[in-house]
């Protein structure tokens, strides 16, 4: 649906294929249905979605209800194969701001390169007086449906695009949202090249683990901490040691390498940080302030909420910048079920690589002309299913599965278990739990006995992601969906909420 205006024109080429020529400055905004794709090629000019740029005469696919956004600077015509349930272009878009916060964080970079390189301040540059410039460690905050994780991904893929060989290290710290892991995850990768939008089940690209090998080009190698559930608030003391593992493990990895820590990082946070009312508020300063001091941050960004804003400003204002950015009219509202419908792609992306049939009317031979998910549609990711005595994985919960928050209970009184307690799960108790569960493998534990503490697998990452698909109880045996080949055999896995079944 057109709205009119005259920044754009659109013309209908055959039944399933339009073309729309947008004028600088707009998006072609786009909202799939369930089961549809749709493919679009940039014909000729300059566009992007979302920071990573299309290139001319390559298609480009989406699917599983993907809603995005076809920005262009210059002015171009792409072509739309497929219907999306919603589409119209906007003249009304964040992006010179968005653009402007990227120009600020590139010149903390080059700054803090120099200084590393020990290279003379420029002249030009007066913020050259400071004595020990640091890259830039953004954190973005803002409300449900603000389109924090949109803004980190541009900022992202701008960072990338320079030219400059950044890496910079993007973070999901949204358990409910499992970036490039699963839901539950929290993680850390560091992005060389810009991250492709296709699908919300990839929405910041994918992992090297889950992506088909002729993809892996921009597969990259996260670092996954597993949580276990969607909602912070459910065991908010586990969230935060979480997140301080995760900067424990970026300022190793940074120890080792200089180069990649003026690229700085920029944190993705849950919605759960920014929400002022009720239990939420109880445990959300002290998450931010977790990343603040995990993350070593420097910038805050307050997508769109006046409130929060000037709350940070109130809180970090005297040691960090602060700033304010618009929302984008184009960010969905998206519902729980939208939200419960993404996990499961995200799942079964993991398990089995992204599957995306063409739209009619999009033709082998254009879709093989060049964009990076077109090369092979049906390849898919074959996961193993292995049987395993219950003896062979230990499995752990982490706190009381139901447990009420600390501020529940009566005043005094200590709970018998600790939200930071791992419980072990006997897959032969009826009611275990296990049956379709979501199991996070562990790294192996410090082969030093010395060094082995209880609580250490709170502190491990995770390796692989597995899905309890049978029990059965009186043979003491359970099928296990992986990935991957491996024994299982001597390892941990822990178990949280969540649930997949095919
Ligand atoms: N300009 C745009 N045009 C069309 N769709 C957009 C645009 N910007 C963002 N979206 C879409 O809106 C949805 C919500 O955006 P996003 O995930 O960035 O918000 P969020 O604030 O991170 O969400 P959450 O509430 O999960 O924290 C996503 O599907 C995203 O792709």
């Amino acid at each position: 649906m057109a709205d009119g205006k005259t920044y754009q024109t659109e013309v209908n080429i055959d039944v399933n294929t339009r073309q729309w020529n947008l004028e600088a400055g707009t998006e072609y905004r786009f909202e799939l249905d369930p089961g549809t794709t749709v493919a679009i090629k940039l014909a000729h000019g300059q566009a992007e979605i979302f920071g990573a740029e299309l290139a001319e005469g390559s298609v480009y696919l989406f699917g599983f209800e993907c809603k995005a956004a076809v920005y262009t600077w210059q002015g171009c015509t792409i072509e739309v194969i497929g219907l999306p349930s919603t589409e119209y272009v906007s003249d009304e878009t964040p992006m010179h701001a968005y653009a402007n916060v990227h120009l600020a964080l590139e010149q903390m970079r080059v700054r803090a390169l120099r200084t590393v390189h020990g290279s003379p301040p420029s002249s030009d540059d007066e913020a050259d007086t400071d004595a020990n410039p640091e890259p830039p460690r953004v954190l973005v905050l803002g409300p449900e449906n603000s389109g924090k994780t949109t803004v980190a991904k541009i900022l992202v893929n701008y960072a990338v695009r320079t030219g400059q060989d950044w890496t910079p290290m993007l973070l999901n710290t949204d358990p409910g949202e499992g970036g490039w892991a699963v839901p539950g995850a929290i993680a850390a990768a560091p992005i060389s090249s810009p991250i492709q939008t296709s699908t919300p089940a990839t929405t910041l690209g994918c992992a090297a683990s889950s992506a088909p090998t002729h993809l892996t080009s921009n597969a990259l190698l996260p670092l996954a901490y597993w949580y276990g559930h969607a909602e912070t608030k459910r065991n908010p003391l586990l969230m935060d040691r979480l997140i301080r593992n995760l900067g424990d493990n970026v300022a190793e990895r940074w120890d080792h390498d200089v180069e990649s820590r003026v690229s700085g990082l920029i944190v993705d946070t849950p919605s759960s940080f920014a929400a002022s009312s009720g239990a939420q508020n109880e445990h959300r300063h002290a998450l931010i302030k977790a990343c603040v001091d995990a993350f070593k941050i420097n910038v805050i960004l307050v997508v769109g909420h006046e409130k929060l804003n000037v709350e940070m400003q109130r809180t970090y204002g005297n040691r960090m910048t602060v700033v304010k950015i618009p929302k984008s009219g184009g960010v969905v509202e998206l519902d729980a079920s939208y939200r419960e419908r993404v996990r499961k792609y995200q799942l079964q992306n993991y398990m089995y690589g992204k599957i995306l049939q063409p739209p009619p009317g999009l033709s082998t031979k254009m879709y093989l002309q060049g964009g990076e998910q077109i090369p092979d549609l049906t390849l898919n990711l074959a996961p193993v299913s292995s049987i395993v005595s219950f003896g062979d994985l230990t499995l752990y919960r982490i706190g009381e599965e139901t447990m009420a928050p600390t501020s529940a209970l009566p005043i005094g009184a200590t709970r018998v278990v600790s939200e930071m307690q791992p419980l072990l799960v006997d897959p032969a108790q009826p009611g275990s739990g296990l049956y379709n569960a979501v199991l996070a493998l562990l790294a192996p534990p410090n082969p030093d006995e010395h060094e082995r503490y209880d609580e250490e697998i709170l502190d491990l990452p995770v390796v692989g992601f597995l899905v309890v698909t049978a029990l059965d109880i009186p043979n003491k045996r359970m099928t296990i969906l992986s990935p991957s080949q491996g024994s299982l055999v001597g390892r941990t896995a822990i178990v949280g909420s969540f649930e997949w079944q095919e």
